[in-house]
């Protein structure tokens, strides 16, 4: 007894089908265009008028999904764009699902420090002492200091422009999370010092942006010796790894605010207020 697709042939749809000559069935490609030189009873079947054709097309599985392509698989030349189109936010959306979840999943595992008695709450203070460290007050507090002491117009230069750039972070960062408003993970205890009310916002972590952004400045701005400069790598990488163990942030919180601190730094550079820009902006002010 034939099958459904032999009673049918003329589907199209990149799968072999059967073609029927003199009651045997043979496999016949759809991919390819169908032949001139095809045996006529074969583009019989196949619908070689325009009408017939139309409505084989109609049947395919790709139109059955509602692609609605007229290129692609009603010519044979592979499958039609739009179902590449349709599948690809499905995959995206799948990928960044699975990357929530495992996110979720180690932000919680590596929050070992999120309360006193958690499994290493006896941490807990060496982790604030790390909070503390990347806080905002203690950076734009320490730079004015500087910027006030310095007594020769490079080294004050360069405090202006840290103060700018921790003045950016913050405005920066706060836009962000109140966009996103990612909120912080149930475990986090909020018992951070000075915060801003976008604060209760976890995506991206303001102490990785600072972090981040000052270590690539202290870097390139003072002249440190080589164990300086680790400790400098040291102290950004701990930063980050508190905020995840403290519970105030998730991994991915972390990590792109790592990013967007990086991207900070390029940013005060283009911005770059020299002696001669400062002047020119005073003058007009007065
Ligand atoms: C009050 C000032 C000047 C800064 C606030 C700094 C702060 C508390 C940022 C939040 O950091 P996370 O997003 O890493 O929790």
């Amino acid at each position: 007894m034939p099958s459904p697709k032999a009673k049918n042939p003329g589907r199209s749809g990149g799968s072999p089908v059967l073609g029927s000559s003199n009651g045997r069935y043979e496999f016949m490609s759809l991919t390819k265009p169908l032949n001139r030189s095809s045996p006529p009873h074969l583009l019989q079947r196949q619908g070689s008028d325009p009408t017939t054709a139309r409505l084989r097309a109609s049947e395919s599985p790709t139109r059955r999904r509602g692609s609605g392509s007229s290129t692609g698989s009603a010519s044979g030349q592979g499958p039609p764009e739009e179902d590449g189109i349709r599948l690809n936010p499905s995959l995206i959306r799948v990928a960044l699902s699975s990357l929530l979840a495992i996110d979720l999943w180690l932000s919680k595992r590596l929050g070992v420090c999120a309360c006193e008695d958690s499994s290493w709450g006896s941490v807990r203070p060496l982790m604030k002492l790390l909070e503390i460290s990347g806080h905002g007050i203690p950076w734009l507090a320490g730079t004015v200091y500087c910027l006030y002491k310095s007594d020769s117009a490079a080294g004050q230069e360069v405090m202006l422009n840290l103060f700018m750039g921790l003045l950016l972070d913050l405005i920066l960062v706060g836009i962000v999370k109140a966009v996103v408003r990612r909120r912080r993970p149930a475990h986090n205890r909020m018992d951070m010092f000075a915060t801003f009310s976008v604060d209760r916002y976890s995506f991206p972590s303001g102490h990785a942006t600072r972090a981040a952004m000052c270590g690539r400045f202290l870097l390139a701005h003072l002249v440190l010796a080589a164990p300086l400069r680790v400790l400098v790598f040291l102290w950004v990488g701990l930063v980050g790894l508190s905020r995840v163990m403290l519970g105030r942030h998730n991994v991915t919180d972390v990590m792109f605010g790592f990013w967007m601190g990086y991207c900070q730094y390029n940013l005060v550079e283009m911005l770059w207020l020299s002696p001669q820009t400062l002047q020119g902006l005073l003058g007009q002010s007065a």
